[in-house]
């Protein structure tokens, strides 16, 4: 698979949200940070903003929720539009009911892991997911530096797909940069949040295509990739 470039809207302006979405078509997804200022300390949209927002772009709607209780509130993005949900697995309170009730909506189902979680005690639930999220920053704010730490993790995560021959995304959200892209692809992600690498640039549709062209190249050479 092509790897996926998901502009995050977190660094877009919050006040021209569709023009924002139009300024990085091409773009595989739009990934929608979802924000509780509970389950991390900083507050951005719920469901009427996507709702609005599936309707103003053709782009499908990756909704990223760092909110606490995703079993109540999930099911509700999916009806809002969204294509793609991910739940975290720190806040989900039943991962398996909620992913197949997303499944069972219509939506993509995904769930993301702190940099602190390991992956180890959710291999067995890896089977009832479509992409699992691995958080490269601590959630709650856009443009921080990228965790080197959780490559292994990464690279953990690639080995399980392929030992249960699983067609799961593997995503990667937080400090992906031109100049980290192509470590998270070669340790094995093949889905990629940016932020302020597209929205901070000149020309974001332009570094859209420059991520996705320099991960594919990674990817290319990468040992987990080979007869992929
Ligand atoms: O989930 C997030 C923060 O919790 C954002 O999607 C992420 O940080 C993207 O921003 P950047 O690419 O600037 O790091």
């Amino acid at each position: 698979m092509a790897a996926q470039i998901n502009p995050s809207i977190l660094s877009a302006d919050f006040a021209r949200l569709a023009d924002e979405a139009k300024a990085v078509q091409g773009a595989d997804w739009l990934h929608v940070d979802v924000m509780d200022n509970h389950f991390v300390p900083n507050l951005t949209l719920g469901v009427p903003i996507v709702e609005s927002l599936a309707k103003a772009t053709s782009t499908p709607l990756d909704c990223h929720l760092m909110i606490e209780d995703p079993d109540r509130w999930a099911p509700q993005y999916v009806e809002a539009g969204a294509s793609s949900v991910t739940f975290h697995a720190e806040a989900a309170h039943a991962p398996v009911r909620l992913a197949r009730e997303i499944r069972a909506k219509g939506a993509r189902a995904s769930m993301a892991l702190k940099p602190a979680t390991p992956i180890e005690p959710y291999e067995d639930l890896l089977p009832e997911l479509d992409m699992l999220l691995i958080m490269t920053v601590e959630p709650g704010f856009g443009g921080q530096a990228f965790l080197d730490i959780m490559l292994p993790k990464i690279r953990r995560t690639r080995e399980l797909i392929a030992k249960h021959g699983l067609e799961l995304w593997l995503q990667v959200d937080g400090g992906v940069s031109a100049s980290t892209i192509e470590r998270c692809a070669e340790a094995g992600a093949d889905v990629f949040v940016a932020g302020s690498a597209v929205y901070g640039a000149q020309d974001p549709a332009e570094a859209v295509r420059a991520l996705r062209t320099q991960a594919d190249t990674a990817t290319a050479s990468a040992a987990w990739a080979c007869g992929h």
